[in-house]
């Protein structure tokens, strides 16, 4: 079943798809040991090649040679890394490397925060840079001492600066490296300073401290300082009434004064580390985080070449005449009725053209927009559409079909930056807008969809733009099909992907619903399935399904409590009209409860209808499907239906369409994808190694089936006599044996029983006990279903 697929498997390999940077604990000690080992080995090049260097120079351009060898402690290798980092490096600064490569793996090695690394290393360069500038000022006769660099840039400073400007600008580096390395200031040093002379003197005054009082006594010419601090006469000590000659109380004081000075040293405050992480971090530690495309890690998406380019490759190619013409029409019909234009401009798209004017001042534009009719019998065209003004553009378009219109194929805009750059949920390429731009819009913000339009307008081309689409972009683990299609020809074509992409009823035979009954089935089992992914919701403490998702991903969400992967289900049903007029209401509650609620737990619907009168597309359906596409219709009043405005009655067909998403009307030329590229998407797909099953929703019993002591054989459920030979062998009357047994879903099991009540093969409910079996074995029950028959 699913949800085992999805629980299981968290003993696999961390996350395939991209790459992490995040490596697992053993990964970490394997590169650990090898930056230590490395470290060691550049060390030993170093110190040999300091020794051997000018003999193993000639050896450098013959490295590939295995008859060479060099003097290098580590060969060839040793020669060329001491040849690299000293020579033409940075001289005995080098050594500062492994010391930064051997504390680098010790860190992966124990594992320890990698918080200070990157401070180490740029404090090493710095060094290694200062050194090597400063050893090639100093040591010149000696090159090794500072490499090439050290040398280089000397030459090049000195030629600048000369010598005395680099001695400066090494004492200003030495300056830096102090105050931001060694946190040295002048307070620092005289504080430091006084340190030294107060432990010296201390040390000195030991020798005679006062016996009676504790306190050191000094020989000084200054005037006396007599520390009063006690109220009581009584208890002034003796020290203040007999001073011993010229002595003067001054330890005391000074100490007071040092004390003032004193600087504080502050202990670095180590927070503790926790010993156990967060379980959830540790198993993206060890494991990666849960890859849901694991179970298929090999899915090929499909190619590029499986779709035809419908001659469109060349782009759209318009008539410059065609363009002229119509300009020269537009003008003139408008001159007509005496409106004058300022000026005009042409977006040449791939159906329509779009004629951009700008009225003179003071043309009213309900006068050009009633003029509709004369500018299209001007024109000679059909499908003209007045859009006045344009949103947002402060000019009137004017669209008029080209006499040439091109095919869009979906080839060209699968293959867009925009598709394949994407990052939405659901990315869906429609086609192309205007002004030749791919119109990609995301499914999940949507988040239903209803279309519309005659027949052969082209809503069945644009249902498999959309499946496409999503079939480009989507793993199957991530994304799976409802297919309702009444004419049962449509989308036969994605049986082939049932086991990969396709959702269905526990106990169906075909993924693809062409049965009313069935849809009615599948519509309340998607309502189970919502009321359980919210209940899964709740319990993540979530909002929506890609928090849900994340969380899961992140290991968070403990599978043993019932989470899992959710894949966004989308739910396509093509005449939905055809629904509505055979099942009525018991089709549209649960659409319309769905459409109401599923949008944050990823069930998206995509009803298509020929007929968008009211009586189908209902106001609380309508209300709930803000994004809404119109092909060609043929009335005005079907266009207001669909849009709330009219223009899909002036569309020229074949994949014209108007998509909305609010108050937003755009045009857009469907993406056209013809039933054979179908046909090899789905087989590409379909050859690949898939799922067990098709992914299987919850199981639904609807309220007309099986009465509960109803003995009607032919009503019984075609697992009945399976059950009853499991229910007689164990002498144990429990849904729940039938169900492990047979592996059904609770409610089935529970009908079964009910039918083996009837049937006198179980006793009574009885409350928490199991039934009682009233047939002792096999041989009573066939006796018994036999006489049945006969
Ligand atoms: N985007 C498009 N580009 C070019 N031609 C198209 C496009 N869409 C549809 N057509 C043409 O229109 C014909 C009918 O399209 P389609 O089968 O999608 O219509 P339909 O609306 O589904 O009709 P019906 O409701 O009867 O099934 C197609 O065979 C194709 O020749």
């Amino acid at each position: 079943m699913a949800k085992k697929r999805t629980k299981s498997k968290p003993k696999s390999k961390p996350t395939k798809k991209g790459f992490s940077f995040k490596l697992s604990k053993q990964n970490k000690i394997i590169l650990g040991s090898l930056l230590i080992l490395l470290s060691i080995a550049m060390f030993f090049s170093f110190v040999s090649f300091y020794f051997t260097w000018q003999d193993d120079q000639s050896l450098l351009s013959e490295f590939a040679n295995r008859n060479q060898e060099a003097k290098n402690l580590l060969n060839k290798f040793g020669a060329s890394v001491g040849h690299f980092f000293m020579y033409q490096g940075f001289g005995l600064s080098s050594f500062i490397f492994p010391f930064l490569v051997c504390i680098t793996g010790l860190y992966m090695f124990l594992g320890l925060d990698k918080k200070g690394l990157l401070s180490k290393w740029i404090w090493g360069i710095v060094f290694v840079i200062w050194i090597s500038i400063a050893l090639g000022f100093f040591a010149i006769t000696r090159p090794l001492m500072g490499g090439l660099i050290g040398y280089e840039m000397n030459d090049f400073l000195q030629d600048y600066t000369g010598r005395i400007g680099v001695l400066l600008l090494l004492m200003f580096g030495l300056m830096i490296i102090l105050v931001r390395l060694f946190k040295f200031t002048p307070d620092g040093i005289v504080n430091y300073f006084k340190e030294q002379r107060k432990t010296v003197v201390s040390e000195f005054n030991t020798d005679e401290p006062d016996e009676e009082n504790g306190v050191v006594f000094k020989k000084e010419d200054s005037t006396p300082v007599i520390l009063d601090t006690y109220t009581h006469k009584e208890n002034i000590p003796k020290l203040k009434k007999e001073p011993k000659d010229d002595f003067e109380i001054k330890v005391i004081e000074e100490e007071v004064i040092e004390e003032e000075k004193l600087e504080m040293k502050v202990e670095k405050v180590t927070t503790e580390k926790e010993e156990t992480k967060n379980i959830a971090d540790k198993l993206v530690a060890d494991y990666g985080e849960f890859d849901p495309t694991l179970e298929l890690g090999n899915y090929k998406f499909p190619t590029l070449d499986l779709l035809e380019q419908h001659g469109a490759g060349t782009g759209i190619t318009i008539d410059q005449d065609e363009l002229e013409e119509n300009k020269n029409k537009i003008v003139d019909t408008l001159k007509n009725y005496k409106i004058g234009i300022a000026q005009i401009k042409a977006t040449i798209g791939p159906t329509v053209t779009l004629y951009e004017i700008v009225p003179e001042a003071g043309v009213r534009i309900s006068k050009i927009k009633n003029l509709e009719d004369d500018i299209a019998l001007s024109l000679a065209a059909l499908g003209i559409r007045i859009i006045a003004p344009i949103p947002g553009k402060g000019t009137i378009g004017i669209e008029v079909p080209n006499k040439k219109p091109s095919t869009v194929s979906m080839r060209s805009v699968i293959a867009s930056k925009k598709f394949q750059n994407s990052t939405m949920e659901l990315p869906i390429a429609f086609g192309k807008t205007i002004s030749n731009e791919t119109f990609v819009v995301d499914l999940a913000k949507m988040p239903h969809l209803l279309m519309a339009g005659a027949t052969g307008q082209g809503k069945s081309v644009g249902l498999n733009a959309v499946l496409t689409s999503l079939l480009y972009k989507k793993h199957p683990a991530e994304v799976k099909f409802i297919l309702v299609d009444p004419k049962k020809v449509e989308l036969t074509l994605y049986n082939k992907i049932e086991r990969h992409f396709l959702a269905k009823l526990p106990d169906s035979e075909e993924a693809i619903i062409t049965d009313n009954t069935k849809v009615i089935h599948t519509l309340n089992s998607l309502c189970i399935e919502m009321d359980n992914r919210y209940e899964l919701l709740k319990l993540a403490m979530v909002r929506n399904l890609k928090e849900y998702n994340t969380k899961f991903r992140a290991r968070k969400l403990n599978p043993n409590d019932g989470h899992k992967f959710l894949p966004y289900i989308v739910l396509v049903i093509d005449e939905f009209a055809d629904l509505i007029m055979t099942a009525g209401k018991e089709v549209e509650t649960p659409v319309a409860r769905l459409a109401q609620l599923a949008r944050a737990i990823g069930i998206h619907l995509i009803i298509a209808t020929q007929r968008p009168s009211v009586n189908v597309i209902t106001g609380l359906i309508k209300a709930n499907f803000p994004a809404r596409i119109a092909f060609r219709v043929t009335s005005k009043i079907d266009s207001r239906t669909i849009l709330d405005s009219q223009g899909a009655d002036q569309l020229i067909g074949r994949g014209d369409m108007l998509f909305t998403q609010g108050n937003d009307i755009t045009r857009i030329q469907c993406a056209f994808v013809d039933t054979p590229e179908v046909d090899k998407i789905t087989a590409y797909i379909g050859a690949q190694r898939a799922y067990a099953d098709a992914h299987l929703l919850p199981e639904y019993v609807g309220e007309d089936s099986g009465t509960s002591l109803d003995n009607n054989i032919s009503d019984r459920d075609a697992m009945f006599r399976e059950a009853a030979e499991v229910i007689v062998i164990a002498q144990q009357g429990s849904a729940s044996l039938i169900q492990r047994k047979l592996k059904l879903g609770y409610n089935r099991a529970g009908r079964i029983i009910d039918q083996l009540e009837a049937a006198g093969i179980v006793g009574p409910f009885e409350g928490s006990k199991a039934r009682q079996v009233l047939v002792p074995d096999m041989y009573a029950l066939d006796q018994l279903l036999n006489n049945e028959i006969n």
